[in-house]
């Protein structure tokens, strides 16, 4: 079992940067199959598991996609299916984002039910809801929907019972080649929505009032590809900005928008910490003792519930009890076993939790049982005397790019220790080449070993 070693009590200072935002380039690669003609070349695209996750399903359904540095450039032209397998869709809830796009393009999807997942049940009745009063006709069999239309989707005024992100963005690409006019009443409003529209807008969408409540999707003939640049991600920044301020430090948070971080920045700055931003990015520093906050998690633009973990964390070492109060999952205090391995101690009773602050936290073996909870448990690790060993770090690689060499460059003593499987498969890596190799290439020309299967893997 592979694991991130840290020993707590270094201030961080420097400069930190922020990669592309996992939630904007999910939804983005998948509204690429709307692409009929021209090649869509997507830039600042992070190297996560998630990332890598989505491509194989693209590639399946038959987009060439060919993979740089920091960019992927893929061509939708041919779609050869219109089924996106269990064994990649089960992996990330996200995959379920080709339904609108597969919908659009051929009148058909057969997709596995993303299921639910360790923060919560996850439902997709809005999707779906959406779709159908778009004219699609849904069936559900051997744990897979089929749905299908007859002719072209017809826009629809969808009013969603929950301003769901995945929802809300599901059917604007559905509707963006639709007949007619789409209205999504009670449309998330996160940043990432704003960037996917602007996305399909630049592929000859129309869509307005992405950020509002109420999007108007009118229907255009056909998409093309466009060359776009991925927002930074928020969640991603706000991390950093809570391991600065939790280890005492002084940090840059090189990328940050801090439009996009509104809650988090008012919050932060309500504890007592001080916060300076600029058109490229935030700085945190601490130059005070701490004071607790209550905080309350709600879609945008409230609090996000991506941050609740982590700010759990800080508030442990802020003066006081704070009150938590998760309202976007069921299930999300799946890091407060953990930290209470560290010595923090948390209340919870249903959807609140009550944490005592000036909290001594201690070294332990602590486990990440989702993404969010991964990245708390490091920022509590920071903050911790003596070495703390996280595992599960497959939830961290799905969010976070080299967290481990961005902490190490800011001070932290902090590294990740392959698990013998690791070295062992990284040797036979080395020494094999690929069975399967799927369709995937650099701009030289030469294949991807991110989209290779290799023996050991398949
Ligand atoms: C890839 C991505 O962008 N993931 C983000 C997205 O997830 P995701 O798009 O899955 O989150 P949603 O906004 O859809 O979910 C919000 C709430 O609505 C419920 N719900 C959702 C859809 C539906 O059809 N029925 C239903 O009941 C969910 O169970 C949840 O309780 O937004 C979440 C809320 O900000 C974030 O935590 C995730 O990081
Ligand atoms: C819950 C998250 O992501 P996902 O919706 O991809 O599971 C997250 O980014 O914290």
């Amino acid at each position: 079992m592979s694991k991130i070693i840290v020993r707590g009590g270094r201030p961080l200072q420097g400069v930190v940067r922020v990669h592309g935002a996992k939630n904007s380039v999910l939804p983005i690669l998948a509204a690429a199959l709307l692409a009929e003609e021209g090649s869509c070349v997507i830039h600042d695209v992070p190297a996560l598991d998630d990332v890598n996750n989505i491509l194989q399903v693209l590639t399946v359904l038959g987009v060439q996609a060919e993979r740089g540095d920091n960019f992927v450039e893929l061509q939708s032209g041919k779609l050869v299916s219109y089924e996106a397998p269990y064994e990649l869709v089960r992996k990330m809830r996200a995959s379920f984002l080709v339904m609108g796009p597969l919908l659009a393009r051929l009148g058909k999807v057969r997709i596995s039910l993303p299921g639910g997942c360790a923060i919560g049940t996850r439902p997709i009745d809005q999707h779906l809801k959406g779709f159908e009063a778009m004219g699609a006709e849904i069936g559900f069999g051997q744990g897979a929907i089929e749905a299908t239309v007859n002719g072209k989707l017809r826009g629809a005024r969808i009013y969603l019972d929950i301003a769901s992100v995945g929802a809300t963005e599901n059917i604007m690409m559905a509707a963006a080649t639709a007949d007619g006019t789409t209205l999504i009443e009670n449309a998330a409003k996160e940043p990432e929505i704003v960037d996917l529209a602007n996305f399909l807008n630049a592929m000859g969408a129309k869509v307005r009032g992405a950020g509002t409540g109420v999007i108007r999707i009118e229907g255009v003939e056909r998409l093309h590809g466009v060359e776009h640049h991925v927002i930074p991600d928020r969640v991603e920044a706000g991390t950093y900005m809570i391991a600065a301020a939790i280890t005492g430090g002084d940090v840059y948070v090189e990328g940050a928008i801090r439009d996009h971080l509104g809650p988090v920045v008012a919050k932060m700055e309500e504890m007592g910490v001080v916060i300076d931003a600029d058109e490229n990015g935030i700085r945190v520093r601490v130059d005070r003792p701490l004071r607790a906050v209550d905080l309350k998690t709600l879609p945008y633009p409230g609090f996000p519930t991506d941050m609740q973990a982590q700010m759990m964390a800080l508030l442990l070492k802020a003066e006081g009890t704070s009150i938590v109060t998760e309202t976007v999952f069921e299930n999300r205090y799946m890091h407060v076993p953990e930290l209470a391995k560290m010595g923090a101690e948390i209340k919870v009773d249903g959807r609140t939790a009550v944490v005592s602050g000036n909290a001594r936290l201690t070294g332990a073996n602590v486990c990440s049982t989702d993404l969010r909870a991964g990245a708390a448990l490091i920022c509590a690790a920071l903050a911790a005397d003596g070495a703390t060993e996280v595992t599960g770090l497959h939830h961290i690689d799905r969010g976070y790019v080299d967290i481990v060499g961005k902490l190490a460059a800011l001070g932290a003593d902090i590294l990740r220790a392959p698990s013998p499987e690791e070295v062992l498969a990284e040797a036979e890596h080395a020494q094999m080449p690929p069975v399967v190799a799927l369709p995937a290439k650099d701009r030289a020309g030469s294949e991807v070993p991110i989209l290779k299967v290799q023996p050991t893997l398949a």
